[in-house]
């Protein structure tokens, strides 16, 4: 008997050892892949090769850019990097959400106000075009902006120009502007929440940002960083995944893209006790999953809904010649042994 167990235990550590190795490998294949010059911009896919083409070929111009894309695709990060690799790189990228900044406050956010402009303006203050002169300005969220600013910021894109809010005198900067929306600014042209002009003065170098779900190979690569950043941060040396829950996260349509792939992993980094992720807690719902149908499944899956199928269609019996046996054209003891083995059982007993 200790003998069996032994040789038990044995076989079962080979397995663990075979296992490790294998994760081992991938992972080392993953780290392989980055191949491009983009240090903190992850990827692989072809689509979004072509993406960071678009980056290398505009930066070193001064053109303005739109980056168009869903939320989490990492808009900002693109943004970062034309800065980065723009003539411009040793003056200031200043940001600006546009959609976080109150509609009273944002025409003084960005021009700047003189002192005793509006209640509270006890300084002359510079705006953020101002603090940008010589650099870069990434609007973010620029769907957001009121038609009001929007005409002034047409103004600054046509002649570099401005007044600071409460104040007479003009000034000129020099900033390039990017410009990022997760709205589709061209229907918004449509509803005239967006001004025309502006849009087709914005719309000089577009860069359409690719959702996560539609660049599925970066999935792993961007899993192996988020693993790595989180393990570094946590003090923790997690750096393998399960095969089956890589290939969940595949199968995932990931609605917040990059953001929320981040955030999952972070949160399963912190939950993790061992050296492999444990990611048992996400349990994405339905809906946001890949139709079922269109998954690819194991042997052991398709035997089960095939006798599940088979047995709810014969009320759950087994033998006799109008049971599940007999169309499946198997002896009922091998059935009921089946049964045991996928733990098929009947729900409502
Ligand atoms: N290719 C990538 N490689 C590594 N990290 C990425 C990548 N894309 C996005 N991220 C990360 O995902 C998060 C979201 O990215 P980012 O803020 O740039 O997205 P966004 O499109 O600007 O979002 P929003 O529209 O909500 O402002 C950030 O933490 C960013 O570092």
């Amino acid at each position: 008997m200790r003998r069996q167990e032994e040789a038990q235990l044995k076989a079962g550590l080979l397995q663990i050892n075979q296992l490790s190795q294998q994760l081992e490998a991938e992972n080392q294949y993953l780290q392989e892949e980055v191949s491009h010059h983009f240090e903190n911009i992850i990827s692989k896919s072809k689509a979004y090769a072509e993406v960071l083409h678009q980056v290398e070929q505009v930066a070193p111009t001064d053109s303005t850019v739109l980056i168009e894309g869903e939320s989490g695709t990492g808009k900002e990060l693109i943004a970062h990097a034309i800065h980065r690799l723009s003539q411009r790189s040793q003056r200031a990228l200043v940001k600006v959400n546009c959609a976080v900044l109150p509609e009273s406050l944002i025409e003084s956010e960005l021009f700047g106000h003189e002192k005793g402009a509006f209640t509270g303006a006890d300084k002359r203050r510079q705006g953020r075009f101002e603090l940008a002169d010589g650099g870069t300005i990434f609007l973010d969220e620029i769907g957001e902006l009121p038609l009001d600013i929007q005409a002034k910021l047409l103004r600054v894109l046509q002649e570099g120009e401005f007044e600071r809010v409460g104040g007479n005198v003009t000034l000129t900067v020099n900033v390039r502007i990017i410009a990022a929306t997760n709205r589709k600014l061209k229907q918004m042209v449509g509803q005239k929440k967006f001004r025309e002009d502006l849009y087709y003065r914005l719309n000089v170098f577009p860069i359409e940002n690719i959702p996560l779900r539609e660049r599925t190979e970066d999935i792993p690569l961007l899993t192996q960083h988020f693993l790595k950043k989180f393990s570094l941060k946590t003090g923790k040396q997690i750096d393998k995944i399960l095969p089956k829950d890589m290939k969940r996260l595949q199968q995932y349509r990931f609605p917040g893209n990059v953001r929320e792939l981040e955030n999952i992993i972070e949160r399963a980094v912190i939950l993790t006790p061992g050296e492999i992720l444990d990611l048992s807690y996400w349990k994405p719902d339905n809906e946001s999953s890949r139709e079922r149908s269109t998954e690819i499944k194991t042997m052991e899956e398709m035997q089960q809904e095939l006798i599940i199928r088979t047995l709810e269609k014969t009320h759950w019996r087994v033998s006799g010649p109008d049971g599940a046996a007999a169309i499946l054209d198997m002896h009922p003891q091998t059935l009921y042994s089946r049964m045991r083995k996928l733990g098929i059982k009947r729900s409502d007993r």
